[in-house]
């Protein structure tokens, strides 16, 4: 059931405008909100409700997957959107808003359902929920959610102050903690992969895997958000949940059942079973950080880190980061995790390479023939498929071995216009679908594995070695898999050397 009255705290900004209008009249137009719902647009800045709508209406032009224009439909839809003007530290306002949201809901046929989404920054959290309270908003009977935005906290001890909070006023089984990779279509195929397919989950361990590798690539550089970024750097900004969330997802045992609580359970033990750094010396040894310097991305001549707006001219803080990341349990023992991420690579794409262990080479061996491993490539974003590397005989040839690609892409499908990641997860919240939404053992397991590495850099920064906008991050982030005897695997049929797959391009 998705009747609801959403308070979208944080309504003039650019979550809101990019992502979340959006996702609401994608939601409207496949019937998926029904009629029984209100928007109510909340920010101090002054609004009136038609030049709120307006905004909306901008929005949807510019990020919507669905074609709007201003006909019958729009405005059957636009009628659900009011603003106010309200100061989140300002009790009074929302008294004022729970009289507003009991006139929307009388109007609509509601039934009392409220869900609160935080496009704030976090120190605002704790003030909401407070407010929500006080201003008699958690009483007005159905059910209160609380979708709450990353970042979830600095560090643990944040998150933990954070998250007691927002307990004073919600439940856990009501914090919807948003990790919008969690959202993305292929992040989610990966469990049905693996679980429902005879042929991969036997071969899903350390006997027959030699190691995975989680690229989570940026073309961009902090854009407007430098403020924010040069406090955050690249590990808590994308380390500590969406890549700690995708290396779980690869690692997890198979749940009871699809459940929400299930998934979680197992993501969780995942997330305890990282291997944790005796010394800093040691956190050195498995990671990697770098900074971009100004470079040159397709053509274009790209300032660097230090001369963007809103940063430090002198900033440690790391736009690229890289780990060896070991989940020591009975499946994993042995097999290195290697996660990558950094802004202003070469590519923008998100991809997830299980890399297989070979088979005995005497068959082949007399013929002098090197066999390729095979490869399991989960393809994320920006094209969404899977393909499968193997090795097979060249057509015509004398028996020569190359390696050749099973390409399923979904993202090439005629009509297929998957829905944003956004759009599910607000979806999922107001169905009361908590499934791909973080739980806060899962966010504190991962704080506490990313302190450790945090703390480490913090004592000294001679290991930031600066790249140039546009290649692939410092040179020992290629070392740190080379070192083990493997390579990072072409992302996107880009590769960081001369090897070049045709065979994977389009
Ligand atoms: N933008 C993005 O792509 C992403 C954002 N996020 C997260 O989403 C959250 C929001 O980000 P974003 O939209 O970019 O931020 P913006 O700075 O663009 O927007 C912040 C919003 O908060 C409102 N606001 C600030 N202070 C108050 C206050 N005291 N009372 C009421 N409203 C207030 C502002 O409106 P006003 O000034 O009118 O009060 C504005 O609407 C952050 O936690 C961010 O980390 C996460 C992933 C991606
Ligand atoms: O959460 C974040 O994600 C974006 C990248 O998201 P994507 O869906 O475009 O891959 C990143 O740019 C941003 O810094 C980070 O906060």
């Amino acid at each position: 059931m998705t009747n609801a009255v959403f308070l979208i705290f944080g309504a003039t900004g650019d979550l809101a405008r990019r992502k979340l209008f959006p996702a609401f009249y994608s939601l409207y137009r496949e019937r998926k909100l029904g009629d029984k719902f209100a928007v109510v647009g909340l920010a101090r800045r002054p609004r009136s409700n038609a030049e709120f709508r307006q905004d909306v209406l901008d929005s949807i032009k510019e990020f919507a997957r669905y074609n709007v224009t201003k006909d019958e439909q729009w405005e059957s839809f636009a009628e659900h959107f009011e603003y106010m003007s309200l100061d989140i530290n300002n009790v009074e306002g929302f008294r004022e808003l729970r009289s507003l949201t009991d006139k929307l809901d009388a109007k609509f046929e509601i039934g009392g359902n409220r869900l609160s989404y935080l496009a704030l920054s976090p120190e605002l959290f704790g003030s909401v929920s407070h407010n929500l309270k006080a201003g008699g908003l958690q009483e007005t009977g159905g059910w209160h959610r609380l979708v709450i935005e990353k970042p979830f906290g600095y560090d643990l001890k944040s998150a933990e102050k954070l998250n007691a909070e927002i307990r004073q006023v919600f439940d856990e089984k009501d914090i919807y903690r948003i990790d919008h990779y969690l959202g993305k279509e292929m992040v989610q195929n990966i469990n049905v992969v693996r679980f429902a397919n005879a042929f991969f989950e036997p071969l899903w361990n350390n006997k027959y895997i030699a190691n995975i590798q989680i690229t989570l690539s940026e073309t961009v550089g902090v854009e407007e958000r430098g403020g924010y970024y040069d406090r955050s750097g690249a590990l808590r900004d994308m380390g500590q949940n969406h890549m700690l969330q995708m290396l779980a997802i690869m690692a997890m045992e198979p749940p009871g059942r699809m459940h929400p609580e299930s998934i979680r359970d197992e993501k969780v033990k995942v997330l305890r079973s990282l291997r944790g750094f005796e010394s800093s010396d040691e956190v050195r040894a498995h990671t990697v950080r770098g900074q971009y310097a100004a470079g040159t991305l397709k053509g274009q001549a790209l300032p660097g880190y230090r001369e963007e707006d809103k940063v430090n001219p002198h900033s440690n803080t790391e736009t690229y980061f890289a780990a060896r990341v070991f989940v020591d349990n009975f499946r994993w023992a042995g097999v290195p995790f290697y996660i990558r991420t950094g802004k202003r690579l070469p590519v923008k794409t998100t991809e997830v390479v299980v890399e297989f262990k070979n088979v005995p080479n005497n068959v082949y061996l007399a013929k002098k023939h090197k066999l390729e491993p095979n490869l399991l490539v989960f393809r994320v974003n920006p094209m969404e498929g899977i393909y499968f590397k193997m090795n097979a005989k060249q057509p015509g040839s004398e028996g020569t071995i190359v390696p050749v690609a099973m390409d399923f892409c979904q993202s090439c499908q005629v009509g297929l216009n998957t829905p944003e990641a956004y759009e599910r997860l607000l979806h999922d919240a107001a169905r009361g679908d908590s499934t791909y939404f973080t739980r806060w053992d899962e966010v504190a397991l991962a704080w506490k594995y990313v302190d450790q590495i945090a703390q480490a850099w913090s004592e000294r920064s001679d290991d930031l070695q600066s790249y140039p906008a546009g290649t692939w991050g410092p040179e020992r982030g290629r070392k740190l898999v080379e070192e083990d005897g493997f390579r990072w695997w072409p992302v996107n049929g880009q590769d960081e050397g001369e090897v070049a797959w045709e065979f994977v391009q389009r």
